[in-house]
């Protein structure tokens, strides 16, 4: 099993470059796990603290499960991925379940800052877009998707999106073997990701 981990900023394009790996080698080859789905489960926690949570420390996520899933993986046994709220900041009681395949892609803010997701790795992306393309994408998609107010966007994002993007996740760039500018409009480099997979499968 060839394990691709795809990092960068919040709103950079990383699920977007995911997804053109999983339609161009087929999803019959590709599982695709987002860590977003492995945030700790806050559910004892009420309504109003789960809105000033630090999501993006890394300590927010279940890494240990994510690390156990990816061994089941690698054994040829399917697991069960949670599935998250970001409306409500919750695990949903729902999970998603996904079979071992030949190839799989992680995507997710934090997966090259922690060294227990990095050493199951097999290829390591870094997908870099400048922070204020990726804040005015965050602005869009939160209030579109993810239920949240503008003011509450621009709280989060000077409180702790920014401090931590500096803090942890631009320092994990270094361990990055493929560095992609742009995300998901840069058809060169994710066909070079595409080929470099396809040789391994
Ligand atoms: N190259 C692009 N041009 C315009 N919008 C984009 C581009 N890449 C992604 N987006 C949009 O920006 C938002 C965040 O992209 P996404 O791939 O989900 O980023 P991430 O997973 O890094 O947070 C989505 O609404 C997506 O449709
Ligand atoms: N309850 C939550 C959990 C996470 N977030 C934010 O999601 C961002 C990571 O997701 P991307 O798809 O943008 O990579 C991260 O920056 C967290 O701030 C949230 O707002 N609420």
């Amino acid at each position: 099993m060839l394990v691709i981990g795809i990092a960068g900023g919040s709103g950079s394009g990383k699920t977007t470059v995911a997804h053109a790996v999983v339609n161009k080698l087929g999803d019959e080859n590709v599982a695709l796990i987002s860590q977003d789905s492995y945030y700790a489960d806050l559910s004892h926690l009420s309504p109003e603290q789960k809105q000033h949570i630090n999501y993006d420390h890394p300590d927010s996520f279940d890494n240990h499960l994510l690390v156990q899933h990816l061994k089941s993986l690698r054994e040829g046994q399917p697991i069960e991925v949670p599935t998250y709220d970001f409306s409500t900041h919750s695990r949903t009681n729902k999970t998603l379940h996904v079979p071992s395949k030949p190839v799989v892609v992680i995507e997710g803010i934090l997966i090259l800052a922690a060294p227990e997701l990095r050493n199951q790795m097999d290829i390591k992306v870094f997908v870099d877009t400048d922070p204020d393309v990726r804040i005015l994408r965050r602005v869009m998609r939160d209030i579109n998707e993810r239920g949240r107010t503008l003011e509450s966007v621009h709280e989060q994002y000077l409180t702790t999106v920014k401090p931590m993007h500096e803090a942890f996740v631009e320092p994990s760039k270094r361990y990055a073997d493929l560095i992609i500018p742009e995300g998901g409009q840069n058809e060169i480099a994710i066909d070079l990701l595409t080929s470099l997979i396809e040789r391994y499968i």
